[in-house]
Parts: structure tokens; sequence; C-alpha cells
């Protein structure tokens, strides 16, 4: 296995850049994940590592080498697509055989390397199975397999659950997970499912317009989002961000909505809202982190409810509040009516507050 570079790496078409300035660095045996909007540029970035179509600038290092100019197949590197791509008329062995045939490796080093693959996969019962006799999952754990046989120094996988259905998806992604423990291997994948990426990855890297957003584990990017898009791309449902406007009187901050209500804030909460370039501040809260009431108590602000979604162990609720949709859970014992008035009380300690002009997070120092 290898560490993968990517160094000021660049992708224009014409006058559009579709990745632009992406720096990060893949650690050996690390599962990174490409993560964003469609768009975004995750799949041109995984295709510029892959060699499938050449960088405008910047540097592409795998293991020791730079790669920039070298063959995909040069690049010591298996691609798993969301099409397996698997050859019909040949078995399962067959499928995992060829691409060790095509490199010419003696016929007794290829029947050790499938029926390992086989093992690793659990698919050894498989062997002799036609592709159309195979589920969903079992063909995504053929291409898989296909990947695994030429060991390489990296995996490159683009989107490779996206077919299968909600409920195999789930599982296959535990699959590739283990799939990952166990080899250690290097993978560096593309989704556009943050929960995903946030399940799978020791790491992720959100982009947004071809820009690289935020770098880090999911467990991070989930508590500290750097700014607005972030925040509300990860996590299920949303993150609420609503807009106010600060102010400071007699050393207290408070934040002001349209409509009237003020929050004050704690003293920490205050000082990074010092730091906002301008007054429009925009308030980030988790679902989780709301409490909703059904009276007015200190602290709280109100709201209305909008939508009522039961799903068993919690509720989800969405409310109005300064004419922004926001997302609260309660406990499913707690009936809450449509257009019922309700409180929000915010958790202070783990609200999330941004600059109103810049989008970016604001840090207490
Ligand atoms: N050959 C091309 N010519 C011109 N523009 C392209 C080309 N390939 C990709 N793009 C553009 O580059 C941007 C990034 O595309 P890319 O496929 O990397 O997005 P993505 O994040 O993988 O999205 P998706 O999840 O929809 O696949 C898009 O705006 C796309 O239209």
């Amino acid at each position: 296995m290898a560490h993968v570079v990517l160094k000021d790496l660049i992708k224009t078409y014409g006058s559009f850049k579709a990745v632009n300035n992406v720096s990060l660095t893949v650690n050996d045996g690390e599962f990174v994940a490409l993560v964003g909007p469609s768009g975004c540029g995750k799949t041109t970035t995984l295709n510029l590592v892959a060699g499938l179509i050449p960088i405008t600038s910047g540097d592409i290092v795998i293991g020791d080498r730079v790669v920039n100019d070298l063959d995909p197949k040069d690049r010591d590197i298996a691609m798993v697509f969301q099409n397996y791509a698997l050859y019909p008329q040949k078995s399962v062995y067959k499928n995992l055989a060829f691409p060790l045939q095509m490199r010419k490796l003696p016929r007794d080093e290829i029947d050790k390397k499938v029926k390992e693959a086989a093992r690793v996969l659990d698919m050894t019962q498989l062997l002799e199975r036609k592709p159309r006799e195979l589920s969903g999952g079992q063909q995504q754990r053929v291409a898989l397999g296909r990947a695994l046989v030429r060991d390489p120094a990296v995996f490159l996988m683009d989107e490779p659950l996206s077919n299968l259905d909600a409920k195999l998806r789930v599982q296959m992604r535990s699959e590739i997970k283990r799939f990952h423990q166990d080899l250690k291997a290097t993978i560096i994948y593309v989704t556009h499912d943050q929960l995903e990426a946030v399940t799978m990855a020791d790491r992720m890297a959100v982009m947004n317009g071809g820009y690289l957003q935020q770098y880090d584990s999911p467990a991070q990017v989930f508590a500290h989002p750097v700014n607005m898009f972030v925040a509300s791309f990860v996590g299920s449902p949303a993150m609420s961000l609503v807009p106010l406007e600060a102010s400071t009187a007699s050393g207290n901050t408070v934040l002001t909505s349209a409509e009237g209500w003020r929050l004050e804030l704690s003293p920490q909460n205050a000082q990074k809202v010092a730091r906002a370039t301008t007054k429009k501040v925009v308030l980030g809260a988790r679902h989780s982190t709301i409490k909703l009431h059904k009276s007015a108590v200190p602290g709280s602000v109100p709201a209305k409810a909008y939508t009522v979604e039961p799903t068993g162990d919690v509720t989800f609720i969405q409310a109005f509040l300064s004419g922004v949709i926001v997302n609260v859970s309660v406990p499913p014992t707690i009936a809450v009516a449509p257009d019922e008035q309700i409180w929000l009380e915010f958790d202070q300690e783990r609200m999330h507050l941004f600059d109103g002009e810049t989008e970016m997070a604001l840090k207490a120092s």
C-alpha cells in the first residue's frame, strides 16, 4: 500500500475550473472519502489520480513516484466503478483471473490470488457462477475482488454502491469498511452521500465548486464545520441555519431576529461573534441540540411547528423560526401538532455561529 499526495491540483475545461487548487495527502492505509454535491469535482479529482484524464497543473504522487505523466496501467492503482463492468459470459473465477492473465502471471499464482480474494470477500461458493446469476451486492463484491487480485498500491472507488438498493447499500458499506480494515488498504472513495463518507472514511474531503472545503475526520467535520456549506452538507437532517443580527449593549451580546425576539449569548459565544466582519450572524444548530418546549422558558425563542414526522425512535419536527425552517428532534412521547406554537432552546455549548458575509465559522480564538 502507498500514500497519495495531491498538490495544487487543477483541472480546467476551457475557462471552467472543475478542480481548483486541491491539495491533500492520503496516508498509507487510510480510507479517504471525496464527498460533495453533484458537479463539485470529486469524480474529476479521482479520474486525475487514476490518470484517466490529464491534469492541467499540479502534482500527483503515489507512493514515491510523481505519476503526472504515467498511463493508468503504470500507476499501480485499481478502480471500482458504480457499474461493475463484469464480463457477462465469464464465470466469477474467470472475471477475477482475467486481469491477471492479461499480465501473464503463471497459472498457479493466478489460482492462488483468485482463491484468496474469494476467501477475503466470502464468495468462494460463487466462483463458478456467471454474473447474471448473482445479486447486485454479489456482483459488486466480484468487482471489488477484481480490484483486489491486482494487489494495487491504491484502490480508487467511484460511487461503488450507488446501484444497490438502500438495504444492500448499508450492508456493502460495512463490507467495504471491513475490507479496508482487514487489508489496511489505501482507498480513495467518491460519494455524494455524506452518510457513506461519515460512516466509512478515516478522513473526508468535502468539496464544493471544485474547491476543497474541509479535510478532516468525520467527527471533526461534524463537530467543527469550517463554513456554512460544510455545516449544512454533513449531517442528517441538515444543520439548521438561522440568519440573525448581533448587537452588544452593557457587556451583553444578543442575537436579534427580524421577528423581534432576542437571544442572549454565553460569554464564549459572545467572543466568537465579536470576531465577525459584520453584524449579520448565522446561528447553526443540529436537531439534537435544540430543546423543544410547549411554553416559554428563559432563553427560549418562539417558533411554529410545520411538519411532524414520527420515525419510531424519534420524532423529527420542522418548525418555522424567524422565517426559516429549523429541524428539531423529540422523543416519540412528546406530541406536537402542525401549526402548534412551540419554543426552542438552543444549547449554547453546541451551537455554531457563522459570519453572515463570509459564511465562515466564527471561532473564539
Ligand atoms: N469533459 C468535460 N468537459 C467539460 N466539463 C466537464 C467535463 N467533465 C466534467 N465537467 C464538469 O466539471 C464539473 C465537475 O464534474 P465531476 O464529474 O467531477 O463532478 P462530481 O462531483 O463527480 O459530480 P457527480 O456526483 O454528479 O458525478 C461539473 O460541472 C462537470 O459538468
